[in-house]
């Protein structure tokens, strides 16, 4: 069985952070595991509050994975603290996984900072550089990247900055533009663009964890890292065609649209 980890915060409304991820992770049959690094209590709308968890516990869980299992692939996601960071970068050191994907999860889509500003630089010395792929959204780029992003030329100039920071490969998602939502990859040497059709919907909570998990599942399938973005796209972007209409605010992607109940492919369970 392959398996992978998420080292992420909780999401309670389901649709985004540890529960969106085991969710791509078991529609990818990957064995799913996870360090809880904050507690959101959270619905489609908003965040209300926010609970980081202990230091301890956060290396604990890490170890108590490692020490047991072997851990294909690793996605990381909310991190809320320089502390957290910190702590997650020494002990990922520590056990050398061979796949990280790094989501530098900042603002939730209602503007609550799932981040500490005073993480950023953290995140930069510390995680950047065991990161295999990073997937910044726009506004996460220009904050990576200081500068701001308008258009796909800018793209180029955001991914080549992140890059130089100690990252892998980057894949900066384009779906904060206007148009059509094209993610660029850069690998310190080659660009590839992928591309994606917009589609019409206001339910896209958690898209960015379900591609970052997807990403990770693939490479703990043993796809290469273009194979394993070119199938997270394909995926992600079924699950946003196909989102579910749960809550009031923005709903969340359908990680099974491909069950053959056309009810539940239909999103309108
Ligand atoms: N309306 C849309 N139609 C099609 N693809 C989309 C749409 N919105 C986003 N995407 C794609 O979904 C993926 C996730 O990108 P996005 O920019 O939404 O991440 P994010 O902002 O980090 O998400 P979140 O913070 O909600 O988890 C990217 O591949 C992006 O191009
Ligand atoms: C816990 C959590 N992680 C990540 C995001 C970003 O979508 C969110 N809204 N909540």
């Amino acid at each position: 069985m392959r398996t992978a980890l998420t080292i992420a915060g909780s999401d309670s409304g389901g649709g985004a952070g540890i529960q969106a991820d085991l969710k791509t992770f078991s529609a990818h049959h990957v064995f799913g595991m996870s360090v809880i690094t904050a507690i959101t209590a959270q619905n489609t709308v908003e965040v209300r509050s926010v609970q980081n968890i202990d230091l301890t516990i956060i290396r604990d869980q890490i170890a108590a994975v490692f020490e047991d299992i072997e851990v294909h692939a690793v996605k990381i996601g909310m991190l809320s603290t320089p502390e957290i960071v910190e702590t997650v970068a020494l002990n990922l050191e520590r056990y050398q996984p061979s796949h990280i994907v790094l989501d530098p999860v900042m603002i939730s889509k209602g503007g609550h900072h799932l981040l500490e500003e005073n993480a950023v630089q953290k995140l930069i010395s510390d995680l950047i550089p065991l990161a295999t792929i990073i997937t910044p959204n726009i506004p996460e780029a220009e904050v990576l990247a200081s500068m701001e992003i308008h258009n796909e030329e800018d793209m180029y100039e955001a991914s080549k900055i992140i890059h130089n920071k100690g990252a892998s490969s980057v894949l900066l998602k384009g779906g904060h533009l206007e148009g059509d939502a094209n993610d660029l990859y850069f690998d310190g040497k080659d660009f590839s663009w992928f591309k994606g059709k917009r589609i019409p919907t206001k339910n896209v909570h958690g898209t960015g964890c379900t591609l970052s998990s997807a990403i990770a599942a693939n490479l703990a399938n043993e796809q290469n890292v273009i194979d394993a973005i070119a199938n997270a796209k394909e995926y992600i972007t079924n699950a946003i065609k196909f989102s579910l209409n749960i809550g009031h605010g923005h709903g969340p992607a359908n990680h099974f649209y491909n069950l053959t109940s056309t009810e539940h492919a239909k999103g309108s369970l």
